[in-house]
């Protein structure tokens, strides 16, 4: 799916230009001709035309989420109309049709599944995710503006697809807020002409939201603002429902959902901004330490000491980033987690993309092997049986993309086989005794990564890497590793996880001397 990582919507911008410019061709060609070309494929091209040649920069237009959700529809709705027009059985099978036909072809080629629906729903639950860890104004939204980032306003088809999509994905809350606004906007005529007459359609199914989560009152009340011969088939329904509720029953307002999870709140906060007191904060600093390597220092910061969660500055250069993003963009597909079951799962918990690279395919991922070692101390060396670490795993974030709290230990045994199917070097490998995660790209807000049971936070810096141990000295796993990848609210999220496994650590890191006993860093 498109919409699980940020990379695949500017392919497919990049691949609507080619559309675009092919539908030129082919509205040019026809009117010169005197083939005849409708008007509502002349208005399309032309409006995509003058939208487009106002963007620059197509990743930084594609990292704002109205404009991911607004590129999705355009293509999965607007563009499929416009095809099923041009290529109808009876069409006269022109040669600039024939160019439109392939110029598709090759489209589909780069941007592998053609969005969906699916693509639709999955960048509205993106949105839906931001306005609501972050607070976001809907009023703002609804004019376009993320933060100071501006776009054009929603489209009332725009906004009805956040609205119905919402509803559509059992998200009533967020859906009844948004049809009410829409219906509000659409009132105060600030959304074209054209819509007006949609009003009764959109009560109706703004009653059905409000009734399937007990308001039947707001139910009736809402289509009693519609004409009585427009008020559909269930307006009697509801009032019955209505005169059915016990006397006194009360009539609360609408409230948001609560959280199922109780990590949820502390690691939405946290994804706001920092939580720690000025106190704590002060503890913390910043640091040239030393490596393995005599006079080779880098800038370190401690975000968290005990346990110890360190990161380091300007550890990979541009071209290593680039290598990894290009290199794992080849690959990337739609990244799955554990499930309890010891069964990878797809999850609207980690909206993103992953491409596994094997360290000894390439000399440039075996240095960086050498340079984390020389920092961490840690044995980094990749054997095809019972490597020292994992595959680097490149990932890629969605529209709002996340990945909520988790540990990445994976509770296996020392030394031994745990449940779950695992790349054959790292059968036997251990736990995942740490973990070192580079930043491969920045983001313009949101993306941070924090530990909610730590209130510790850290914020994407290209360049930068984050490391902690994930288990004990003892093996142990820590539980108070637990993290989480915020939602990428403006920017695209790159980042590269390297695993560092039990074995090959034995004559690096002893047993800690006590149960108790914390990692600490050498040389600090
Ligand atoms: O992207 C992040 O900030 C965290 C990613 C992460 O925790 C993981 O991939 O295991
Ligand atoms: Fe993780």
């Amino acid at each position: 799916h498109i919409f699980s990582s940020v990379q695949r919507v500017e392919t497919l911008y990049e691949e609507e230009g080619r559309l675009t410019r092919a539908l030129m061709r082919y509205k040019d060609t026809s009117v010169n001709n005197g083939t005849h070309v409708g008007d509502k494929v002349i208005k399309f091209v032309e409006n995509i035309y003058t939208q487009r040649s106002t963007v620059d920069d197509a990743g930084l237009w594609v990292g704002h989420p109205i404009n991911a959700l607004r590129l999705i529809l355009r293509v999965a709705e607007d563009w499929e109309k416009v095809f099923e027009e041009i290529f109808c059985d009876d069409c006269p099978d022109t040669y600039a049709a024939k160019d439109l036909q392939i110029s598709k072809k090759i489209a589909l080629n780069a941007v592998k599944i053609w969005p969906t629906k699916d693509d639709i729903l999955g960048a509205v639950r993106g949105i839906l995710r931001l306005w609501r860890i972050y607070q976001l104004d809907l009023q703002q939204l609804v004019n376009g503006t993320v933060l100071q980032e501006s776009s054009n306003p929603l489209s009332w088809r725009e906004m009805l697809a956040i609205a119905r999509g919402a509803i559509d994905l059992g998200m009533h809350y967020d859906g009844i807020t948004w049809m009410t606004s829409l219906l509000e906007t659409n009132s105060k005529g600030q959304l074209g002409s054209d819509s007006k007459f949609e009003e009764d359609t959109l009560r109706k199914i703004l009653a059905s939201a409000y009734y399937q989560v007990g308001m039947a009152w707001k139910a009736v009340e809402v289509l009693e603002k519609s004409d009585a011969s427009k008020r559909g088939s269930n307006y009697e329904f509801y009032k019955t429902r209505l005169a059915a509720l016990p006397k006194g029953t009360s009539r609360e307002k609408l409230q948001p959902p609560e959280y199922t999870d109780r990590y949820q709140a502390p690691y939405e906060a946290l994804c706001r901004g920092p939580l720690k007191s000025a106190k704590m904060q002060a503890r913390l600093k910043c640091f040239l330490t030393n490596t393995r390597i005599p006079f080779y220092k880098i800038r370190a910061e401690i975000v968290n000491s005990k346990p110890i969660i360190i990161i380091y500055h300007n550890v990979i250069s541009n071209s290593e980033m680039e290598f990894l993003r290009n290199e794992g963009e080849k690959s990337l597909t739609y990244s799955k987690i554990f499930a309890e079951s010891g069964q990878h799962l797809m999850a609207n918990k980690r909206v993103s993309q992953t491409a596994w690279l094997k360290d000894t395919d390439h000399h440039l991922l075996l240095r960086l092997n050498k340079r984390i070692s020389t920092i961490t101390g840690l044995d980094m060396t990749f054997r095809d049986h019972l490597s020292s670490v994992e595959r680097y795993q490149v990932v890629n974030y969605g529209v709002g993309g996340e990945y909520g709290p988790h540990n990445d230990h994976l509770g296996k045994p020392l030394w031994g086989r745990g449940g779950l199917p695992e790349a054959l070097e790292i059968n036997d490998s251990g736990d995942r005794i740490a973990t070192w995660m580079f930043y491969l790209s920045s983001v313009k807000a949101g993306g941070a990564t924090v530990f909610p049971l730590l209130k510790a936070r850290v914020p994407v810096t290209e360049g930068s890497a984050v490391f902690w141990y994930n288990t004990l000295p003892n093996g142990s796993t820590n539980k108070k590793m637990m993290h989480a990848g915020c939602p990428v609210l403006l920017g695209t999220k790159w980042v590269a996880n390297k695993w560092i496994r039990q074995h090959g650590q034995v004559l690096r890191k002893l047993c800690g001397k006590t149960e108790k006993a914390n990692f600490e860093i050498d040389n600090i």
